[in-house]
């Protein structure tokens, strides 16, 4: 026996022989050693002896291998990869159908097994490293957005609670200024009637037309002073004078706008649910029409009562209108030789009205006995479901004429 040979039994050669395949370089003392077993051997024993000992070696590395494929499999058990990994190292080992056949070097082979076990641990353990440190990472992210959601959550949770206290701070405020405009309108509107009251509910002005073009111009209006105008009239009195007192004498020169603006705070009552009547009395050419409607040829100007009347209502409706809804009705009539007749119809004949009593088909004819001798009345009604009526009556007078004081 050589230096550094051991006897079979020594190199543990045996049934419980320790054979560990994963070193190759055990494969040349096990060369050695079986050459050295059978050194002394006859050949014709050697055959047997042989067969013997590679059954002996194929027994225990079988048993080997099973045991080592039951604890690779528990190692494994939780990887899928490296179950494929092993399941491929198993299929190397069990693709071979005989071990002793096939005469390879068992430690060889058991030494690739090993390393491809050691291998796919390995991968196994570092795969479950990174998968661990994956899902702590994804962890670590769940945190941190939850964290951000929430905050974010209670910011909008905090800004909504105090958009939701200013919007009640305004809405409050709102609804108090509300009560207190109502309040004021109510008490403007009281105190705004009142002042019309005052002013009396019946109103009469008188207007002086101007010369037409053509006529001799000689006046018989004496003086105009506000409410008062004195009337030339040689045939009566002493003096050949008269005169008459109304709300207010406009003078040939005043135009539309000032006869309007004097009876626009009448008008405007409307809107407090009074029923307004405005109408103008006097002989034929005396500018009823003129005062009323305007002339042909209207500009914005020589707009009459009527036009700015409703103008200044409508305009006012739409001023309110977010606060109140108005409903208003109007009728404009002339009165003519007792005949009423309804402006507005527009089949070319005018339908008359006869007039029976003073609120008769919803007009209000002021005064009976003024119809009678009224020559003709331009008359506009203005209504609003209202407790009070007003009027306002202009008696247009020619300057020629005075006939019509008497009215
Ligand atoms: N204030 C005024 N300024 C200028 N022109 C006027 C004025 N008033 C009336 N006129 C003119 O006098 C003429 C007669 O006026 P208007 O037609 O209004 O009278 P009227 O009283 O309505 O007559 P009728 O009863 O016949 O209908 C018209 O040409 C009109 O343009």
């Amino acid at each position: 026996m050589n230096e550094g040979e051991a006897p079979y039994e020594d190199a543990g050669f045996n049934g419980d022989a320790h054979l560990d395949c994963g070193d190759m370089s055990r494969s040349r003392p096990l060369k050695m050693l079986v050459s050295a077993v059978l050194s002394d051997k006859r050949p014709d024993e050697v055959p047997q002896l042989l067969e013997s000992m590679l059954g002996k070696l194929v027994d225990e590395f079988e048993n080997r291998l099973k045991s080592q494929n039951e604890l690779v499999k528990a190692a494994l058990k939780n990887g899928t990869d490296s179950t494929k990994c092993f399941s491929k190292s198993k299929v190397l080992v069990e693709a071979t159908p005989n071990f002793s056949e096939r005469k390879m070097d068992t430690s060889e082979i058991y030494s690739k097994h090993k390393q491809t076990k050691k291998e796919a641990s390995g991968k196994v353990a570092l795969k479950q490293h990174s998968i661990l440190q994956q899902q702590s990472k994804h962890l670590e992210d769940l945190k941190a957005n939850l964290q951000t959601t929430r905050a974010g959550m209670e910011f909008i949770q905090m800004k909504y609670s105090e958009d939701l206290n200013i919007l009640g701070r305004h809405l409050f405020s709102l609804a108090h200024a509300a009560s207190g405009y109502h309040k004021v309108l109510e008490e403007n509107r009281k105190l705004y009637n009142q002042v019309q009251d005052l002013k009396g509910s019946i109103r009469v002005y008188c207007r002086i037309r101007p010369f037409l073009p053509g006529q001799v111009s000689s006046s018989t209006v004496g003086c105009i002073d506000d409410g008062n105008i004195t009337i030339i009239t040689p045939k009566s009195g002493k003096d050949g004078r008269k005169s008459f007192s109304f709300n207010k004498v406009f003078g040939p020169s005043s135009t539309q706008d000032e006869v309007f603006l004097d009876t626009q705070p009448l008008i405007r009552s409307v809107l407090d649910g009074y029923n307004v009547c405005i109408f103008a009395y006097g002989q034929t050419g005396s500018g009823k029409t003129f005062t009323m409607s305007g002339p042909k040829n209207m500009t914005e100007q020589t707009q009459g009562v009527n036009y700015r009347a409703l103008g200044d209502l409508f305009n006012l409706a739409e001023k309110r209108k977010g606060t109140f809804v108005y409903d208003i009705a109007v009728q404009m009539i002339e009165i003519y030789n007792e005949q009423v007749r309804d402006l507005l119809i527009s089949d070319g004949l005018n339908k008359r009205l006869e007039i029976r009593n003073n609120s008769q088909n919803g007009i209000n004819v002021p005064d009976a006995s003024l119809v009678r001798v009224a020559s003709t009345m331009d008359v506009m009604e203005l209504m609003n479901i209202g407790h009070r009526n007003r009027t306002v009556g202009a008696t247009a007078l020619n300057d020629r004429s005075s006939r019509s004081h008497s009215v």
